[in-house]
């Protein structure tokens, strides 16, 4: 069968349930540099970013994509012209949307001289990222890493001559080659599932110039200061790891094959910092909005739907239920998220502007409920341990704070401690540990099944439950209590 690419993108025009892109891929410029060119990008910024296109008819927003660690977005996208399908799927039925806003894809082991030249272009005024919580490289306090591996590699070699491997490495000599070259200020907008997302990032990069010697970090972090913003940043669509089934339902919809294909549930939401120092695409012409202040928003999005997310994660899995939607099918489990939204989270949570939480909650539940959506459980329960503490002990924290017990986030933080003991569900579906910390975590845990045991195990490592938490009793025997009724 055919591929999709701009010689055959003509062929989809006719097909029931097909939508074109909204404007003509060719003739979109690049101006946009996005990081990890994963499903989420695709599915989310990539649509909104042709959607405002279309709205101004302004051509300068084409993408750039980078992958990070394989070329496979590449070998998937580069022989379509960066064409790709989003099967939106709903209860009411499966769309697909051809998006043409990614230009070109670059795997920057092969092209770094390609990528250099992106980052010193100045068409190019925004930089995006979606590296996943774990690509920033972290260390327990929140810092840069410096003893991480791929980090010390980047901070050992010439910034400016070597070939970085961290993702904060990529952006920081993107930055020192720009600082160099055209000088033109660059908004770097961090999209991925932080809290305070772009502070975040713009610490990381202040970490990494510092590390580096200091004729070259000092002044790279004062062209820095001048000429570079870090917005943050709200992201919310449901976007599944995509699967050969959903290819092939694709392909039957195009009448074409598609490589880069990623579904998606028909929700999407963008919240934005206002605070751009170059131009930037009129997102909100396709429904983003910018706005003074995010943190409330990044709040709701990650304590309610990330920690209900990640909860039922764990208890779905320990269940044997393989999505998200068979695990909300469960009352029981769906009471749990319920609980941990009703109870435990919006009572210590401050609403953005117009926001009713509860309803807001409610949506959240129901979106899970999307059958036509096979999100699975083991994916979302990767690398908990980067994950936990913004989802569900920042809840727990705050619940001390006000004089409240958590019970609910203590269930889900319960859920990813008898995750980890266990090596298969009660029906025995494989539970694979897919983490950073995997290797440390499954030898304190896996196949134990004393519950007391497990808890205090778990509870020793301090960059996931901080100093505080362990010191908590009524925490501590909340978790023994669950783990016990759940190994
Ligand atoms: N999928 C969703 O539903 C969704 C929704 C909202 C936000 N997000 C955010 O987007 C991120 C990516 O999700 P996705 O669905 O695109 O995942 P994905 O697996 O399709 O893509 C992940 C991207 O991150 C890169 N990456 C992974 N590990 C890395 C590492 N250690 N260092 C550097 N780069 C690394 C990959 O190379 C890839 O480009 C999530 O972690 C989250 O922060 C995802
Ligand atoms: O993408 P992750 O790995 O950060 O988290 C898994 C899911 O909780 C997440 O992707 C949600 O689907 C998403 O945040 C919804 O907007």
């Amino acid at each position: 069968m055919s591929r999709l690419s701009l010689a055959t993108l003509d062929l989809a025009r006719s097909r029931p349930n097909v939508t074109m892109p909204p404007v003509d891929p060719a003739g979109q410029q690049v101006g946009i540099l996005h990081l990890g060119i994963g499903a989420f990008h695709r599915a989310h910024q990539a649509v909104i970013t042709q959607e405002a296109a279309a709205a101004t008819g302004d051509t300068r927003w084409g993408i750039c994509g980078v992958t990070q660690r394989s070329d496979t977005v590449a070998r998937q996208l580069r022989p379509q012209d960066g064409l790709y399908g989003v099967l939106e799927r709903s209860p009411e039925g499966t769309r697909l949307q051809l998006t043409g806003s990614v230009r070109d894809v670059l795997y920057p082991e092969a092209q770094q001289d390609e990528l250099d030249a992106r980052f010193d272009d100045p068409a190019v005024t925004v930089i995006t990222l979606t590296v996943t919580e774990k690509g920033y490289r972290r260390a327990g306090n929140g810092r840069l890493d410096l003893t991480d591996p791929l980090v010390a590699a980047d901070l050992a070699s010439n910034p400016a001559a070597g070939r970085p491997v961290s993702a904060v490495g990529r952006l920081v000599r993107g930055l020192l080659l720009r600082s160099r070259g055209c000088g033109a200020p660059v908004t770097v907008l961090c999209c991925d599932n932080l809290n305070d997302n772009g502070t975040v990032v713009a610490g990381l990069v202040a970490d990494f110039c510092a590390a580096l010697p200091g004729a070259v970090g000092e002044p790279l972090a004062a062209w820095i200061e001048g000429n570079v913003s870090f917005p943050c940043s709200m992201v919310d669509r449901i976007v599944p790891a995509t699967t050969a089934a959903d290819r092939a339902d694709g392909q039957a919809l195009l009448g074409l094959a598609d490589e880069g294909l990623v579904v998606a549930e028909p929700f999407r939401q963008w919240v934005i910092e206002d605070s751009f120092v170059a131009a930037r695409p009129a997102w909100e012409r396709a429904g983003a909005q910018l706005t003074k202040d995010v943190a409330p928003y990044e709040l709701m999005k990650l304590r309610i739907l990330n920690g209900s997310h990640s909860t039922l994660a764990y208890l779905g899995a320990l269940a044997g239920y393989a999505t998200i939607a068979e695990t909300v099918g469960d009352e029981r489990l769906l009471a749990v998220a319920r609980g941990l939204i009703t109870e435990d989270v919006i009572p210590v949570l401050q609403a953005p502007d117009g926001t009713d939480l509860a309803a807001y909650g409610e949506q959240v539940l129901h979106r899970y409920t999307n059958p036509a959506l096979a999100h699975r459980t083991v994916q979302i329960a990767m690398d908990g341990s980067q994950k936990l503490p913004l989802r569900l002990l920042a809840t727990v924290r705050d619940n001390e704070r006000a004089g409240r017990q958590a019970r609910w986030a203590a269930r889900g933080v319960a859920a990813w401690m008898t995750y980890l003991a266990s090596p298969t569900a009660r029906t025995g579906m494989p539970l694979p540990v897919d983490d950073p910390l995997a290797a440390r975590l499954t030898a304190s845990v896996r196949g134990r099944t004393d519950a007391g045991g497990i808890v205090d195990a778990l509870l020793a490592y301090p960059e996931i439950f901080g100093a505080d938490l362990p010191d908590s009793a009524w925490f501590r025997a909340q978790l023994t209590e669950d783990v016990a009724e759940l190994l």
